[in-house]
């Protein structure tokens, strides 16, 4: 038997109780040259729903990994890079908020750099929904404690639409302890600490609402991250 070639680009969609925003997007993509790996963990129709319609498109690979239990949104996306088999990986949210099209710019980018992370706080970026004013704080205030807690010089960890070159993600991902929304600072953390260069990139972003992300998980990444930092020390 002839193996299959392997895909040029694998893209992770961390995908919980998202029976309602995944149709959308999964139709908004009309071609890809590549793997979709969809993380479904939640308690709705989700895994369901993506498996008929990956079956249907058959002009595209979609593949569906399901848990019985929650990951987190990290731990989904570790899952799903664990198994990507493309030299080139990244992943976004499944809510809609950034376009297939942007992801491919970012893994464009790729060319000067290992990895390429979207920034709605840079110039060039367009945010077409505006967060409110409070969450726009939070972000803020957090990238800064970022910066001086892990010497990250970025002004926006959090956004949601990341890529790598595989072996980057492959030489740091065992080593990676967070399954939350900190997930993003830890692999960042990580990878600059092994030397790979990470650039941002300015992204098209709309917020879309409906967040998972509740307070008490906003205290779960700070308190994370103050424990990745504290107790591993070094990356
Ligand atoms: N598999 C899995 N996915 C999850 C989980 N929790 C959240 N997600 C997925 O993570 C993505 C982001 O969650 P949203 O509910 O859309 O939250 P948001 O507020 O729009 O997220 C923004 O802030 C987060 C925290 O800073 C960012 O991580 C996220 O990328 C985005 O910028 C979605 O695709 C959602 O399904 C989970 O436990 N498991």
């Amino acid at each position: 038997m002839i193996p299959e070639p392997a895909p040029r680009h694998s893209l992770v969609i961390p995908a919980y109780n998202e029976e309602a925003r995944i149709t959308p997007l999964l139709e908004s993509i009309t071609e890809f040259d590549g793997e979709l790996i969809i993380v479904c963990d939640g308690t709705d129709r989700t895994a369901e729903i993506v498996k008929t319609i990956s079956a249907r498109r058959t002009d595209l690979i979609i593949r569906c990994l399901e848990f019985d239990h929650r990951l987190g949104k990290g731990g989904g996306v570790r899952a799903g890079l664990a198994v990507a088999r493309a030299p080139l990986v990244g992943y976004f949210d499944a809510d809609g908020s950034t376009t297939l099209g942007e992801m491919l710019r970012l893994f464009s980018s790729l060319d000067s750099a290992d990895g390429a992370i979207g920034s709605r706080w840079v110039p060039g970026s367009n945010l077409t929904v505006r967060q409110g004013w409070m969450r726009r704080m939070e972000s803020r205030g957090f990238n800064l404690i970022m910066r001086i807690l892990y010497g990250l010089p970025y002004h926006d960890t959090q956004c949601g639409a990341k890529v790598f070159r595989k072996t980057a993600v492959d030489a740091v991902l065992s080593s990676m302890v967070s399954n939350g929304f900190e997930f993003d600072v830890e692999l960042l953390w990580r990878l600059r600490s092994a030397g790979y260069t990470i650039i941002e990139v300015p992204i098209e972003w709309q917020n879309k609402g409906d967040s998972r992300v509740k307070k008490r998980d906003m205290i779960g990444m700070l308190s994370g991250l103050l424990r990745v930092r504290l107790h591993r020390g070094r990356a």
